[in-house]
């Protein structure tokens, strides 16, 4: 099997991709199609798209193009890798997403498996759970882009797609593989399109990697990648140990905070204490064309301590309230996201190479700006997240899930370069 993944967005690629360097897959990430003779031998490649928060028929194009490249790379096998939040709008995107890959793959059904145990993400009956909250009760009620104000994905789903929607419950996940393989089969046999899967512990994923082995596409979150890395672990006799690319160096570096949501402030408060830091203003980034370069400046002038330099824009939901009176009609989201790609693009010609960044859509911006084409996959820093190398070995990028990491993530990520 070569595994070929659709990444919905920047983080969630480095998330499912260093699960399965650390389950034993050599797995290269690209941004762009890569020539094919150019691409080292892989298990995995994982397409980290940027496609999240756009308009569903833009990000099916993007999907469909990836998933032609994924199979011109000699990938047999695909998964479509969205948040463990299922971060999506009324509008899309994961569900006009799976029914555009299925229809290109001619297939019937696939899986629908957001669970991530190991980041709290679980799935039972159908509805998801943030820690021990339902996603519509935790802070992602939130998130500036995409607001979750609902928690059964059967509900979200047909929102957003006329597909038909089933279950395998935990009732069954607990009784192991083949009474899951059974279900699933029985259920692509009735015509179900979305297969949703109950799961809320690690070997739960083993058990749904098992029973859909022969499922040529399964979407999700990085969670079933575990199992999948297992499963291909152990149907090959090896032991499915990590192998780290590559080790971060010392370089001018620079952290840029984008996320808003409840662990990114945390994180933010904690490594104020730590480093040197700039809370952006909001209104400057509005008016003033040329603040990307005043950031870039500051950054540029707080070289030398062991930490990097912040900069973030992260806010509490009352803050971010007030942003959205203060700024009525104006894309303040988008505007940040500008401004912090401008800043990373003054600070790549001053010579800053690496760039820790926590949020997806922020983590985007970065890693366009800097135009590398394929990475990478080094150590795994936290549960999801990884450090990640361009393939020329230029740029080092921590590409966080703005919900991701521990509370001192950002000075323990770069503990590996501080020694
Ligand atoms: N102070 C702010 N006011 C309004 N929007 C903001 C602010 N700070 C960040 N944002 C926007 O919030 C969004 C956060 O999304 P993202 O980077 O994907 O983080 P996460 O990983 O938490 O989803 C980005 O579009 C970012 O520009
Ligand atoms: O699955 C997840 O939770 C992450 O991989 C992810 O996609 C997070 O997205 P952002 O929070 O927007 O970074």
């Amino acid at each position: 099997m070569k595994l070929g993944v659709i990444a919905d967005d920047f983080t969630g690629a480095v998330d499912i991709a260093g699960f399965l360097a650390s389950g034993g897959m050599r797995t290269l990430m690209c941004a762009k199609p890569v020539a094919t003779e150019q691409l080292p031998e892989t298990d995995a490649i994982v397409m980290s798209l940027k496609i999240r928060s756009i308009p569903s028929s833009d990000a099916v194009t993007e999907s469909l193009s990836a998933l032609a490249f994924l199979q011109e790379a000699g990938c047999d096998r695909f998964y479509y890798k969205y948040c463990s939040t299922f971060d999506s709008t009324e509008k899309g995107n994961i569900g006009p997403i799976s029914d555009a890959l299925r229809n290109a793959l001619g297939l019937s059904s696939t899986l629908i498996c957001p669970s991530l145990p190991v980041n709290g993400r679980t799935v039972y009956h159908g509805y998801l759970f943030v820690g021990d909250q339902l996603l519509s009760d935790s802070p992602m009620r939130h998130h500036p882009l995409n607001p979750m104000k609902q928690s059964k994905l059967a509900d979200l789903l047909a929102m957003q797609s006329p597909a038909t929607n089933g279950h395998v419950y935990y009732e069954e996940v607990r009784q192991g593989a083949i009474a899951v393989k059974n279900r699933i089969e029985a259920l692509e046999k009735n015509g179900v399109n979305n297969i949703i899967v109950d799961v809320i512990n690690d070997e739960d994923l083993v058990t749904i990697a098992k029973a859909s082995q022969d499922m040529l596409l399964v979407t999700g979150g990085s969670g079933l990648a575990q199992g999948i890395a297992a499963v291909w672990a152990e149907s090959l006799g090896k032991k499915g140990t990590a192998m780290p690319a590559f080790l971060p160096r010392k370089t001018k570096a620079v952290v840029i905070a984008g996320s808003c949501s409840a662990m990114m402030q945390k994180q933010v408060a904690y490594y104020q204490e730590k480093a040197e830091s700039l809370s952006i203003d909001e209104q400057a980034c509005v008016d003033d064309p040329s603040y990307p370069e005043t950031l870039a400046r500051w950054v540029l002038a707080h070289q030398g301590s062991t930490l990097a330099p912040m900069v973030f824009a992260t806010r509490s939901p009352e803050d971010l309230q007030h942003n959205r009176e203060r700024f009525k009609g104006v894309d303040l989201a988008g505007i940040i996201e500008q401004v912090f790609g401008k800043m990373t693009a003054i600070l790549a010609r001053e010579g800053v190479e690496t760039f820790i960044v926590g949020g997806g859509e922020t983590s985007g911006v970065v890693a366009s700006t800097l135009g590398v084409d394929a990475y990478l996959i080094g150590e795994q820093i936290d549960p999801g997240v990884s450090w990640v190398q361009s393939l020329d070995r230029r740029y080092q990028l921590v590409l966080k899930s703005g919900n991701f990491g521990s509370v001192s993530f950002l000075e323990k990520a770069q503990e590996s370069i501080n020694g």
